[in-house]
């Protein structure tokens, strides 16, 4: 029987301390948010994103773009809340409509403010693994915060880390790789064979593919640890690309979906807002 990572439980004391943290610091930070209104499942996060800012006193605004906005006309926006200095940190919700090239919006952001730590600047620092101050996606650095709260230490391990998105397996990979795990990332194109052999003696695996019961208990280590990023709806109930029950019965650790990295992220998100008003009002 495995051990729940409870990622809900572990957001809610992290957001406790941040909003003591946000008050002592007297600063009164400012996440935008520019997002696409038709997107189903924008709307559901922006609106979860909203209220838990407003609880630990850090103010939102949101910016909807419209169906038929260009990339030229986003990169206006992000140009816009570069230059407010009451924007303290801006996040775009991807995916943006089809027209844009979310990448490129990304590395508009000035990296100071960019606290999803997609641009190209802020991966650049994470994937050399540079000292300094940087943001890092909020969904991967959520999953090392549950890892170290466990006292799951990538140190040496074998960890394979299942799609390479630009939110998640690529940092993902790269943040365990830069705390000295062994790490195979593997895609849509890895041979299933591959991949299925990768797994079966895998000591962390972290799986984000979007797929329903992707990753059976058949496949992995006993004793493994199911870190499952994915979210899927499956007659009308959450669930992620893990098959719980088996998975559970063979892992040492395992997270929920949901309940798992799903609430990390928007704690983390919080916590590099903060940071980011910080460090700006450091560097003033
Ligand atoms: N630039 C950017 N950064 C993101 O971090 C980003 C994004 N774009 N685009 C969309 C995805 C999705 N995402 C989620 C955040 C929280 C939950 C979450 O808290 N889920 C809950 C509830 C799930 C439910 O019941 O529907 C849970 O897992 O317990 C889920 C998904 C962030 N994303």
């Amino acid at each position: 029987m495995a051990t729940i990572l409870d990622g809900k439980a572990l957001s809610k004391d992290l957001k406790i301390a941040l909003a003591d943290k946000v008050k002592e610091s007297g600063l009164s930070p400012k996440l935008a948010v520019v997002f696409d209104p038709k997107n189903d499942g924008s709307r559901l996060y922006v609106g979860m994103k909203q209220r838990a800012a407003a609880k630990v006193g850090i103010a939102t605004e949101d910016i909807a773009v419209a169906d038929d906005v260009t990339t030229e006309a986003v990169l206006k926006i992000v140009a816009d809340l570069n230059a407010d200095p009451s924007v303290t940190g801006i996040l775009v919700q991807a995916p943006l409509p089809e027209a844009v090239n979310d990448q490129q919006v990304f590395s508009a952001i000035a990296p100071e403010k960019d606290v999803d730590g997609l641009g190209a600047f802020n991966q650049g620092m994470l994937f050399g693994d540079q000292p300094g101050e940087y943001a890092v996606a909020a969904t991967p650095q959520g999953v090392m915060t549950m890892l170290k709260h466990y006292d799951i230490d990538p140190y040496g391990k074998k960890a394979v880390v299942v799609g390479r998105s630009q939110l998640f397996g690529r940092p993902m990979a790269a943040l365990l790789n830069n705390a000295n795990a062994t790490v195979t990332l593997a895609h849509r194109y890895t041979p299933r064979e591959m991949l299925l052999d990768s797994l079966k003696d895998a000591d962390i695996v972290v799986v984000g593919v979007g797929i329903a019961n992707f990753i059976t208990g058949d496949q992995i280590k006993d004793g493994a640890v199911l870190v499952d990023v994915g979210m899927n709806v499956v007659d009308g109930k959450t669930t992620g690309d893990i098959e719980f029950v088996s998975a559970e019965k063979k892992a040492s650790f395992i997270t929920p979906v949901p309940g798992g990295v799903g609430p990390m992220t928007i704690a983390t998100l919080l916590e590099n807002t903060f940071a980011a008003a910080l460090n700006q009002e450091k560097n003033q």
